[in-house]
């Protein structure tokens, strides 16, 4: 049999993966493989372990240890962090919050070459000119270059998020990790983030997002794996999972969905009462 080539790896294959955040276990003998070259979204309510999941792609936690169970990542099992994280830029709110009040944009982008928070110590010592100027090049290909030395604190929302993207591309990564990229933008905010999505998609790059906004999975991702509760209820195409039934298990309200064009709408049934209170 021949050996498959880098490309070829899958980005990640869970087997019998069981999950613990501190006293809540998030995932029970887990099975999923997301091949590379495929664009994903990671769908379910808020606490369904769509977060969870992308730490494990990005080794920000690990799974109980067991004999039968394995989390490979690139065709590996194990990796020094820093390595795996110069193939996967990551953007997600939890990383926003992370900065102090004073990182400049520039400092947030450049952070990318080193999966830090900020430019201190040996990041500091370690930084080299050349990649202050493709952090510059970046933050101007993502319309955010009068950001250069303004605090990550006071910018907005929408600053902070493309500031966000621009560090995770900075080192050029083949897979970017988007967790609730649109969470807290406005639609224009929104938009101009799906269609630089979308750009990236048709540059090759492999996308794995995590929502709960069903309206917000670009057209660009062909595949979207619905959780609840831990649990993969529905895993296929977009027109596949998107149905009023898949939804309305996983998010457990009562919905309609509609089709828009490339996009997908879920709103309330006619009778939009509240449930009685037991
Ligand atoms: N640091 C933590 N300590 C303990 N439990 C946690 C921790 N982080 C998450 N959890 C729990 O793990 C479960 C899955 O959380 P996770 O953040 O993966 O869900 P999510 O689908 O991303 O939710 P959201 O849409 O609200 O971001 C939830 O029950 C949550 O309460």
């Amino acid at each position: 049999m021949t050996k498959p080539t880098n490309d070829e790896l899958p980005l990640i294959e869970i087997q019998n993966a069981t999950v613990w955040r501190g006293d809540t276990r998030v995932f029970k003998n887990l099975n999923l493989t997301i091949p590379q070259h495929q664009q994903v979204a990671i769908l379910g309510p808020n606490g369904s372990g769509k977060t969870t999941l992308l730490k494990l792609v990005n080794r920000a936690i690990y799974p109980v240890v067991s004999a039968d169970s394995s989390v490979r990542i690139l065709g590996r099992d194990t990796w020094n962090v820093w390595e795996l994280r110069a193939q996967i830029g990551l953007v997600s709110h939890d990383l926003q919050t992370r900065y102090t009040a004073t990182t400049s944009g520039l400092h947030v982008v450049v952070s990318g070459f080193h999966s830090s928070v900020g430019v201190h110590g040996m990041v500091a010592r370690r930084l080299r000119p050349e990649q202050l100027d493709r952090a510059r090049a970046v933050m101007a290909e993502l319309g955010v270059e009068a950001l250069v030395d303004t605090p990550l604190k006071r910018m907005s929302t929408g600053q902070q998020r493309r500031c966000l993207l621009a560090r995770a591309l900075v080192h050029d990564p083949q897979t970017l990790i988007l967790d609730e990229p649109t969470a807290g933008l406005d639609l224009a905010a929104s938009f101009d983030y799906l269609a630089r999505i979308r750009r990236l998609v048709d540059a090759g790059k492999n996308i794995v997002m995590a929502t709960h906004a069903i309206h917000e999975i670009p057209p660009s991702v062909s595949r979207v794996i619905l959780l609840r509760d831990g649990q993969i209820v529905a895993d296929g195409s977009r027109e596949a999972v998107l149905t009023a039934s898949n939804l309305q298990a996983a998010f457990v309200v009562p919905m309609r969905v509609a089709r828009v064009d490339d996009y997908f709408l879920a709103y309330p049934p006619n009778d939009n009462s509240l449930p009685d209170q037991a």
